[in-house]
């Protein structure tokens, strides 16, 4: 029997001790524990749509209580209701009268927007037996832009010029597929270069995915110019002169420090720069771009860019020129749908922020989808890898030579092991009561 209807929401509080080997460690974020709201959405069928939004460590638990209260606007509401006008029904989530007060459209809420509405996704790619990208491709255009909020965009892209840009590409969608089918998507890795990672790591981890097929890779920067410098040359050294490197500050910055800090790395050949200052400031971005500009760099943001309307900022005043959209960070595919085809407008080309659990899992879909149904072009295009957690995942991420292959199976790629729900949840399962027993964390009662 197919669903009709969201029965229940649970809400589990996921977390994994990464920084005890300071595994995700930046500029910014010393020490972070990759975590999850994780979200079963329950149906009057067997079917159940899983969603997760990628926090922190100890921000877990707030989103985890925001998903909880917004889940009362889900449970009980018919699929047709929510499917048949999901733009309307996402603005009912980000626009509640009295919740909106603590965003609007951004923070903790947009991010529990982002968990819930990852679910509904992933059930409705269940529904139709398919994988997430695939539901995308094969959705006729108006359906489509019928499940975006145009609210606040249409200044610069307006339902029609979207309806356009995807039936102008509905030409060669097929061949397209094909292409990803037997190549895979490129993707650059980041595992190599965290912060927190000593030279010997540092070098170990360029060899071995150098091996594994990779030509891409991010290192983090922006603590130590010095340090910076050294690690730089450890990587230039292992992976060689003609590979694609790119650099994050995290946000480390102030704008004219980024500029010149950019100016003494640009003999590494670097790509982009990545979060070099507040992820709010639109206008410094913009300057850091200009004057990288003649030396080759660009700059790249989003995983911390609240929501659409930064995005359109970012994309009026030229101040990216790679768009990092964030499966979670903005409210879930509808709104990351709304950013694509606005970047694809500007000619900016997509590349999502990966660094957290489940985030490769999801943003993987999202640049399939981008290919085949909206630039229909590669070049310039990278999806971001971090070889962390995946064996969690019940369909994990497959990234063979350096690509990442087409998901097979139906859904948003984000369901969990059972077994992994059970162990990692804060504070009682057993990952985690084994490392407060032994005063490795705290489990303060609040
Ligand atoms: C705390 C996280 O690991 C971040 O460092 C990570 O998301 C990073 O910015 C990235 O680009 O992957
Ligand atoms: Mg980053």
């Amino acid at each position: 029997m197919a669903p009709t209807r969201i029965i229940s929401c649970q809400v589990k509080d996921i977390r994994f001790p990464t920084s005890l080997e300071k595994d995700g460690s930046d500029a910014m974020n010393l020490a972070p524990d990759y975590s999850a709201p994780y979200i079963i959405l329950r149906t009057d069928s067997d079917l159940e749509g899983h969603g997760v939004t990628f926090t922190v460590g100890k921000g877990n638990e707030i989103v985890c209580h925001a998903v909880r209260v917004l889940s009362q606007m889900v449970v009980n509401k018919e699929l047709d209701y929510i499917y048949n006008n999901f733009g309307t029904f996402w603005r009912s989530l980000t626009s509640e009268d009295q919740m909106r007060w603590l965003g609007p459209e951004k923070g903790v809420m947009h991010l529990a927007v982002a968990a819930i509405i990852n679910a509904l996704w992933d059930l409705w790619a269940k529904i139709e037996g398919k994988p997430l990208w695939k539901l995308l491709v094969d959705m006729e255009p108006e359906i489509l832009v019928s499940t975006i909020d145009f609210r606040y965009m249409s200044n610069v892209l307006s339902k029609d010029e979207a309806l356009a840009i995807l039936k102008k590409m509905q030409a060669g969608k097929s061949e397209r597929e094909n292409n990803l089918k037997s190549t895979g998507y490129p993707a650059y890795t980041t595992s190599v270069g965290w912060l927190g990672y000593d030279d010997v790591k540092l070098r170990r981890l360029c060899k071995e995915a150098l091996a594994e097929g990779f030509t891409r890779f991010k290192a983090k920067v922006g603590a130590d110019l010095a340090d910076d410098k050294r690690r730089l040359t450890i990587i230039r050294e292992e992976v060689g002169q003609d590979k694609m490197l790119l650099v994050d500050a995290n946000q480390r910055w102030e704008v004219q420090e980024a500029i010149d800090w950019m100016k003494e790395l640009a003999q590494f050949n670097l790509t982009w720069i990545e979060e070099p200052t507040s992820p709010d400031d639109i206008l410094g971005h913009a300057q850091i771009a200009k004057e990288l500009n003649p030396l080759g760099i660009g700059v790249a943001t989003g995983e911390q860019c609240q929501n659409r309307i930064m995005f359109k900022q970012f994309l009026q005043a030229n101040a990216l020129q790679f768009c990092q959209i964030d499966s979670c960070r903005l409210g879930g595919v509808n709104e990351n749908l709304a950013v694509i085809l606005m970047a694809s407008k500007y000619g900016v080309p997509i590349c999502p922020h990966g660094g957290g659990v489940g985030l490769c899992e999801l943003i993987q879909h999202l640049s399939i989808f981008d290919y085949i149904a909206v630039s229909g072009s590669l070049d310039k295009r990278v999806v971001e890898y971090v070889d962390h957690l995946h064996e969690n995942f019940l369909h994990p991420t497959v990234v063979k030579n350096g690509s990442y292959q087409l998901p097979q199976a139906p859904g948003y790629s984000v369901q969990m092991k059972e077994s992994s729900l059970i162990s990692n949840e804060w504070p009682n399962g057993a990952v985690w009561k084994k490392l407060i027993q032994d005063g490795v964390y705290t489990n303060p009662v609040i």
